[in-house]
């Protein structure tokens, strides 16, 4: 089941994201709807996408699927205007973090499906990971729907709610520890005297060529890093000098601390 008309009601950064890949995707412009808060964010987006900016309450009306992508704080009071323009049996989608379907569902009519998905910037190059979880009246048909709208920009995975917090730590929020990654890497090469553009250029072809070897070579990251690690060598300085540093610890610690912070979000 395709949708006929899929609204993209608070379109920020990932809302824009999403809806430039469904663009680049083949959707037309005039099968897609944006909402925004602000009217030079409205006509930012017209301007940009050819999209029609319309009142939430007009989306509601005449999409059959609903995105909703405001930060999670607003998302009641976003709840509150649509919910007396929402008919029965549309599909509602949220890609706030932390915010529950329950919380989506007890603000909806009694029976709207709704999903909760957790997608990441990286749709910006259609490779996005999309975590889609369906709530209780969300049926097979709705999910197969969102799997090809997510599926447009990355990759999708289903996972019950239960891990949607974990997921948004990880997934969510994981493309931001890789840049910070890069920034100290960058830092690190200017320490050592290199140009600024030069060590950025240096660290980000390291990046893609790891994150190619991790996707397509099949090895586990332990051989891949072993492989680099000669005996004696000068990678094992490094390593010991993170592992003295407890950075692996660090990174469980900082992606629990994001895990807690979407539970509070939903809380
Ligand atoms: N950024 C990311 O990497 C990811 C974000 N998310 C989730 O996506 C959501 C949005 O995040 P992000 O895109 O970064 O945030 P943004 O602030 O960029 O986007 C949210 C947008 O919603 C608009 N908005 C808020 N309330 C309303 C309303 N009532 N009607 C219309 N528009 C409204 C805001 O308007 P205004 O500009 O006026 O504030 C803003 O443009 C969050 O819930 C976040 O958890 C999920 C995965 C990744
Ligand atoms: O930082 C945030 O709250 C959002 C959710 C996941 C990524 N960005």
């Amino acid at each position: 089941m395709t949708p006929q008309k899929v609204a993209v009601l608070g379109t920020g950064k990932i809302g824009e994201a999403l809806l430039s890949g469904m663009l680049r995707g083949g959707w037309s412009p005039s099968r897609l709807l944006v909402t925004a808060r602000r009217p030079e964010r409205a006509a930012e987006l017209r301007e940009r996408y050819g999209v029609e900016p319309v009142p939430n309450a007009e989306a509601a009306k005449s999409a059959d699927t609903l995105i909703l992508t405001p930060k999670p704080q607003d998302m009641a009071a976003l709840l509150d205007e649509l919910t007396p323009h929402v008919p029965a049996g549309r599909l509602v989608i949220s890609g706030a973090a932390g915010i529950t379907t329950g919380f989506i569902e007890q603000r909806l009519p009694e029976g709207t499906p709704v999903i909760r998905v957790m997608a990441n910037t990286p749709a910006l190059v259609d490779e996005a990971m999309s975590v889609i979880s369906p709530g209780v009246h969300a049926t097979e048909t709705h999910l197969a729907l969102a799997d090809e709208i997510f599926g447009g920009v990355g990759k999708t995975l289903r996972l019950p709610e239960s891990q949607q917090d974990a997921a948004t730590a990880l997934s969510g929020s994981g493309p931001a520890y890789f840049f910070f990654l890069v920034e100290a890497m960058t830092d690190a090469g200017i320490q050592l005297g290199l140009p600024r553009d030069k060590a950025h250029e240096l660290i980000v072809q390291a990046a893609v060529g790891a994150a190619t070897m991790l996707r397509d070579s099949g090895e586990h990251p332990v051989t891949l890093r072993e492989n680099v690690t000669s005996p004696g060598g000068t990678t094992i300085n490094a390593i010991r000098e993170l592992e003295n540093h407890r950075v692996r610890a660090a990174f469980i610690d900082a992606i629990e601390a994001a895990r807690d912070r979407s539970r509070e979000l939903g809380a």
